[in-house]
């Protein structure tokens, strides 16, 4: 037998680069990958998205009139990760920003060792932000492959087991163009393929953000393309799936679009796009917010979990501004504020783990910062 064919039919042999014949990776590896993948998304838990680069921190801080310095930034962060230990049936991963790696709770402490010392899995925002795509209405690639590989070595021995890079796709009347779509995805299955040579889980964002008046149903054409493009991409990239998470938006409508449509029409609407696009193997989706309120944010997932489309994968939260706006909000930058930041995080991811598990009880009393929208314009760094 010839095995340097993919099929016997004679009409159809062509020579091939059989990924089975060149393992992209080991039986050791393969299950390393899956086992952290799994846990991050085992029993409603989600990921905190805490990984603001300084420029969208300090957006962030501005809006509590808090300064934009290092330690400011340590404290916040020290607030969130030095909660209750049970604050791990609902958190399981944390992405975290280079600097946040490094950093040490007020004794000494490494925040990655508070973290893992819950059982809270450690993560890594690898992507290096926005460049623009010449001959393209504004379109965006994303930066960052080159000395991609000793990086994610590096943040491996220095405790990450997953990473995270945002691709940023918009609606407008020409966008997103095909080349945005095809370079963004393929840009995302290269980042995704390095990270499994080196033991970290990538989690796979591609975000077509909320700008523009377009309807529901622009939305799910564009998301569905998206989509597509980018599993055909990691498909081509020898990407194991099993080992990946995804970080979608939720399939809604524009933020200025004067039709308003009901948790149970997103939930429809993005069921629909997950199922004609994103393979079984696929252990878990971790929705961004997207500039949704926080109790948005929640209510949509719950309705996406009770939604009666087949669901093969785990459908959860990777929230970063609907984790952390009530919180900021309690904060104001005060250490006497501590318990208040703490309680109001604590009470958004329970909220969103019941969410994951279709269980969440809207109680009918939202404090105002839960209830605000948190639309940032044109939200590409
Ligand atoms: O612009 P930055 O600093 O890369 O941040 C992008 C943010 O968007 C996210 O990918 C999603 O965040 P949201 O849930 O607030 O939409 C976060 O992980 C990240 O903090």
């Amino acid at each position: 037998m010839n095995l340097s064919f993919n099929c016997l039919r004679a009409e159809c042999c062509r020579p091939t680069t059989m990924a089975y014949r060149f393992p992209a990776l080991t039986a050791e590896q393969r299950k390393e990958l899956s086992d952290i993948a799994k846990r991050i998304v085992a029993d409603g838990k989600g990921i905190l998205a805490a990984d603001e680069s300084v420029g969208t921190m300090g957006s962030r801080l501005q809006r509590i009139k808090v300064e934009n310095t290092e330690e400011n930034r340590r404290q916040f962060r020290e607030m969130l990760f030095s909660v209750d230990k049970s604050i791990n049936q609902s958190i399981g991963g944390v992405i975290l920003f280079h600097e946040t790696l490094y950093q040490k709770d007020n004794q000494g402490k490494w925040f990655r060792d508070i973290l893992k010392e819950k059982g809270i899995v450690v993560g890594i925002k690898l992507d290096q932000g926005a460049v623009p795509l010449a001959g393209t209405n504004g379109e965006t690639s994303i930066q960052g492959l080159d000395g991609l590989s000793q990086r994610c070595a590096q943040y491996k021995k220095d405790g990450a087991d997953f990473g995270k890079w945002r691709a940023v796709l918009k609606i407008t009347d020409q966008c997103p163009s095909n080349l945005a779509i095809q370079e963004n995805a393929n840009v995302l299955a290269r980042y995704a393929s390095i990270c499994q040579q080196n033991g970290l889980v990538p989690i796979v964002e591609p975000e077509v953000i909320p700008d523009g008046d377009h309807d529901i149903e622009h939305c799910q054409y564009v998301s569905e393309k998206v989509l597509a493009a980018v599993y055909k991409a990691l498909n081509d990239h020898h990407v194991y799936l099993e080992g990946t998470l995804l970080k979608p938006n939720m399939v809604t409508a524009g933020h200025a679009c004067t039709k308003k449509y009901t948790p149970e029409q997103v939930a429809m609407a993005t069921v629909t796009t997950l199922c004609r696009t994103v393979p079984a193997a696929v252990p878990g989706i971790c929705f961004l917010s997207g500039g949704m309120s926080e109790e948005d944010a929640t209510l949509n997932l719950n309705a996406i979990n009770l939604c009666p489309l087949p669901k093969p994968w785990k459908l959860s939260f990777s929230y970063g501004r609907a984790l952390q706006a009530s919180a900021l909000d309690a904060w104001r930058g005060k250490a006497e504020n501590k318990k208040a930041t703490q309680e109001a995080f604590v009470k958004r991811a329970q909220a969103n783990c019941q969410a994951a598990k279709g269980k969440y009880v809207h109680s009918g009393t939202s404090s105002s910062a839960s209830s605000q929208s948190l639309f940032t314009p044109s939200y590409t760094y």
